[in-house]
This record gives structure tokens, C-alpha cells and sequence, in this order.
């Protein structure tokens, strides 16, 4: 289908952000609009305080804004929701429970329970590839499968958005690269809309189809650039011309923004 023909899955009203600190008020976020279309993979980059994770936690639920509007499939989010899964950087996982009780957690707050539970966590397991260690307690894991885990556990409810925030952030290269063809491949298997911050503009180019571009503090959209790079991309993508034109690009974009945090 045309890009254009997609239904507008979120759409980000006109979003302000202020945050009350003993400094006084804080502008964290202004004046952001934007439209994120049904089965859109969309990167977010910008310097460190200019309000991404601010603008995740909006989308999630998680935080109100101080002004205006977001909307999930036409209806105001007003907190979280089931079809909205959010990965962050840090696993968050239950160390009381094994890989497949906390990737059971969610379906059950879901009524899902018993067979129904264990086969869903069981696909997802293998989907991570941790089959081996589904009996396994958080701490018994490396940092890289606990993502693996917490990214299970957030496909496993079958969100139909899926917000990360820098979900590989403290990951070596390695499982980072696998874990970017993995995120892909069911982006593209199960049709989910992504919103995905990272500071890695490598990273954004790989996996984004618009890569959004925020200021300084306050946080605005500075640019949105489109990844016209065609899918599967892979290792050798990194060396084409495109990618590294797109690279130059982006980077330049940001660190000026990098530049103005430390006027
Ligand atoms: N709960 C809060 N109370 C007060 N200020 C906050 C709060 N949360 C975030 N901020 C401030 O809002 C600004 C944006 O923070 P945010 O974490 O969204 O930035 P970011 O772009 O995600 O940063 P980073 O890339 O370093 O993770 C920062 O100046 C931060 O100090």
C-alpha cells in the first residue's frame, strides 16, 4: 500500500511539555506535531535533554503533557494502553520470576492465561532465541539477553505500537546489529508502528523509514528526514553512498544542537 493510503496511527497534537523543578518551570517540550502512519518505522535523534524520552513517556501514557493532544487510532491517550508496549534501556524485568514468568506477566493481566500463556511466551522465547533459558532467574543472564527477554515480554501482548527507548543502548555491537535485524523482521512480519530513540545515528539509519530530528531544549522538531534506503538493509548498507550522504547529514544536524546545549 502507498504510504500515503496508511491510516495515521499516532498522531501528536501540538504537545507541550513543563516540568515544575526547584529552578522554576522547565520547558521540556513545544509546540510538537506530528502524524506517525499505521506500519511506520520512525527514529528519533537528537542531543542528550532535548526531551525524547520525554516525548516517549507522553505517547505511552506514562506522562500528561502540559498542553495538547496525542491520539492512538483516533482516540486521546489518556494513560497506557495494551496496544502501546514500550521497551527502555534499562530491562525492568521481575528478577523473582523466570524468562518465561515475565514474559507470561503482561498476557496474564490480559486474561491470557494457562496453555494460551505458556505457547505465546514460548514463541516469543524462541523468537529471542532463549529457548534454552526459559527457566532461567534475570541475574543467571547476560545484560544483552535480559534485553532480549524485556523485548519478548513486550512483542508477547501483541502491541500494535511499539515505543523504545533506547532499547540497545548498553549492548555490544554484536548483539545490538542481531537485535536490530530481529526488531526488523517483525516490524515488518507483524506489521507494528515503531517509535524509536537512540543516539546512535547509525543505528537510525538502519532501521528507521523517517528519521526525526529534535533541537535543543526546549524540545521541537528540527528536521524529519526520510530513509529512502530500501529494505533488508544490512552491513554492507553502511557503505553505500546514500547511507553515508544520510549520515553526514544527520550528524552534522545534530551536533549542532549538541553545539547550542553548551553555549
Ligand atoms: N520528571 C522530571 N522532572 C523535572 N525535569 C525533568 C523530568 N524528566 C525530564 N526532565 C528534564 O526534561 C528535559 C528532557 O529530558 P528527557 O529525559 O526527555 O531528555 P532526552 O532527550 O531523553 O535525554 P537523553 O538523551 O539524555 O536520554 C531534561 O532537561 C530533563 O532534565
Amino acid at each position: 500500500m502507498a504510504r500515503e493510503e496508511r491510516n495515521i496511527k499516532l498522531k501528536i497534537e501540538n504537545v507541550k511539555k513543563i516540568f515544575n523543578t526547584r529552578n522554576g518551570e522547565m520547558v521540556a517540550l513545544n509546540g510538537i506535531n506530528l502524524d506517525i502512519l499505521e506500519n511506520e518505522f520512525i527514529c528519533v535523534v537528537g542531543p542528550s535533554g532535548c526531551g525524547k524520552s520525554t516525548l516517549l513517556n507522553i505517547i505511552a501514557g506514562l506522562s500528561q503533557p502540559s498542553s495538547g493532544k496525542i491520539y492512538c487510532d483516533g482516540h486521546e491517550v489518556t494513560g497506557t494502553g495494551t496496544e502501546r508496549g514500550v521497551v527502555f534501556q534499562q530491562y525492568a524485568l521481575f528478577p523473582w520470576l523466570t524468562v518465561k514468568k515475565n514474559v507470561e506477566f503482561g498476557l496474564k493481566l490480559q486474561g491470557i492465561k494457562g496453555q494460551e500463556a505458556s505457547d505465546i511466551a514460548m514463541k516469543y522465547i524462541n523468537m529471542v532465541d532463549l529457548k534454552d533459558f526459559a527457566n532461567h532467574y534475570p541475574k543467571e543472564l547476560s545484560g544483552g539477553m535480559k534485553q532480549r527477554v524485556a523485548i519478548a515480554r513486550a512483542y508477547a501482548v501483541n502491541p500494535s505500537v511499539l515505543l523504545m527507548d533506547e532499547p540497545f543502548g548498553a549492548l555490544d555491537a554484536q548483539t545490538r546489529t542481531q537485535l536490530q535485524s530481529e526488531l526488523l523482521d517483525t516490524w515488518q512480519k507483524e506489521k507494528k508502528t515503531c517509535f524509536f530513540i537512540t543516539h546512535d545515528v547509525d543505528e537510525a539509519i538502519i532501521l528507521a523509514q523517517k528519521v526525526i530530528i529534535m533541537s535543543a531544549r526546549p524540545g521541537r522538531i528540527k528536521e524529519i528526514v526520510d530513509i529512502d534506503i530500501p529494505y533488508p538493509r544490512n552491513q554492507e548498507t553502511k557503505m553505500s553512498k546514500e547511507f553515508l550522504d544520510l549520515k553526514n547529514h544527520i550528524w552534522g544536524q545534530v551536533y549542532q544542537e549538541y553545539l547550542e546545549v553548551r553555549k
